[in-house]
């Protein structure tokens, strides 16, 4: 689609694309970053109110912030290659990081759940991912751990399964999730923090 809207790139190596229609724009990537690659250290954001372009950034009802980046154009998939982690005490950490290889050309999306634990305006998601990620025990089970789920209201309506298959989760939704089922949720050890 055609850009409809030019704006001076706030990160290098990422441009947003602007899109017609409400909502239709989104981050592409400019260069190849690999996994686990940090594509950026989260500076000049704001405490805010919940709304539809904030990240949930603790477990209490004020724990909001606003980018005021192009990183608010990053959409949301049910397979993200990239994740939001603000889960360290010290806020000078607060990062973005490839959960995969990104290539020049990708778009740039997150699991919006690691972040949210209700969702300020759920959607329907467009993120179109298939039933690609078969797994020896989900083949068995005829069931997908990463396909598309529909309706994204927050980590609050996904089991402990459909979370803990996207590559990468924030502290407080973990703890929001293990005191909801009364069960310890592993983060996935690829995914990892490495050291921040
Ligand atoms: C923070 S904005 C992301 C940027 C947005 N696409 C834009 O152009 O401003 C979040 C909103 O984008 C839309 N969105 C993000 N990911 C989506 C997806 N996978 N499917 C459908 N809509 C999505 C939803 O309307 C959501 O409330």
């Amino acid at each position: 689609m055609t850009p409809h809207k030019r704006q001076t790139p706030s990160h290098s190596g990422l441009e947003v694309e602007f899109s017609p229609g409400e909502y239709q724009s989104s981050l592409k990537s400019r260069k190849a970053f690999k996994s686990g690659e940090i594509l950026t250290f989260l500076q000049g954001l704001t405490r805010s109110r919940k709304a539809y372009s904030t990240l949930q950034c603790g477990i209490g009802p004020d724990d909001h912030v606003e980018l005021n980046s192009d990183f608010l154009y990053v959409n949301h998939s049910c397979d993200p290659n990239i994740a939001f982690d603000l889960s360290s005490s010290d806020t000078s950490k607060w990062h973005v990081r490839a959960l995969r290889p990104i290539a020049d050309g990708d778009r740039i999306t997150c699991f919006y759940p690691s972040t949210e634990w209700e969702m300020d305006q759920p959607f329907q998601c467009e993120c179109g991912t298939k039933l690609l990620h078969w797994s020896f025990v989900s083949v068995l089970l005829m069931t997908c751990s990463k396909s598309c789920l529909g309706v994204i209201r927050g980590a609050r309506y996904l089991s402990r399964k459909q979370l803990s298959a996207r590559g990468f989760i924030n502290s407080w939704i973990l703890t929001l999730a293990e005191h909801r089922d009364k069960t310890k949720i592993d983060q996935p050890v690829a995914s990892q923090n490495k050291g921040l």
